[in-house]
């Protein structure tokens, strides 16, 4: 049987960096939900005809990094049929022997609600725009705006919002380094049987 790890939280906390670490530490694949989202958005034309025909090499675009990108994910995400059609590849994603980590907004809620681990990663506002903008090139006042902008839509639309589940452990990265944060992750998981 697959165990799976969900890893949720806000624009730049750091779950992209810890779910590639518990990947390569348990040996499990990983699926950076947020691609399928990026992918749909940077396609254009009709959003639910995107997700019902995305490819592998639609998510390998090498735009999907921006923060324009990042913006386009978050208005297509909260269409319910784009989501809707991108929840079976999640699932079965998720059921990849011997494990899965998956990260995004909505994996402990509702893609894998019975997830063996669920960590819900956040940092502050500040600290999030400053790795983010300095990973980017950008300014540090443009991205906070836009990342501020991102997750009040992701929290407030009304199909699987991003929000904590009621039994994930929460990860404040604000003050750890990276392997701070990952050593905290490789804990968990190990004692909950990874
Ligand atoms: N604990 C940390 N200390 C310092 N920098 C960090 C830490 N965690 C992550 N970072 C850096 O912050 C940036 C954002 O991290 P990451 O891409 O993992 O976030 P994310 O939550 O996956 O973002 P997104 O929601 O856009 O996918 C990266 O440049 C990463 O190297
Ligand atoms: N499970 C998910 C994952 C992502 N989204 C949306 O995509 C946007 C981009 O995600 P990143 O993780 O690459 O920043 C994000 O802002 C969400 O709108 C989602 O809804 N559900």
């Amino acid at each position: 049987m697959s165990f799976t790890i969900a890893i949720d939280g806000p624009a730049a906390s750091g779950k992209g960096t810890i779910a590639r670490a518990l990947a390569a530490r348990f040996g499990f694949a990983h699926l950076d939900t947020g691609l399928l989202y990026r992918a749909v958005g940077a396609l254009g034309g009709d959003p639910i005809l995107a997700a019902r025909e995305l490819t592998p090499d639609d998510l390998r675009r090498d735009d999907l990094r921006s923060a324009a990108a990042g913006q386009a994910a978050s208005r297509v995400a909260a269409i319910p049929e784009v989501r809707s059609a991108l929840v079976d590849f999640q699932r079965r994603f998720a059921r990849t022997e011997p494990g899965a980590v998956l990260d995004g907004r909505d994996i402990g809620t509702v893609i894998c609600p019975e997830a063996e681990v669920k960590l819900y990663v956040t940092a502050s506002d500040e600290i999030r725009a400053r790795r983010r903008a300095l990973e980017l090139g950008a300014d540090e006042g443009v991205i906070l705006t836009e990342l501020r902008e991102r997750d009040a839509r992701d929290a407030a639309r009304d199909v699987a919002p991003m929000r904590q589940a009621d039994d994930a452990v929460l990860i404040d990265t604000s003050t750890l380094t990276i392997d701070e944060a990952v050593e905290l992750a490789i804990n968990l998981a190990r004692r909950a049987g990874a």
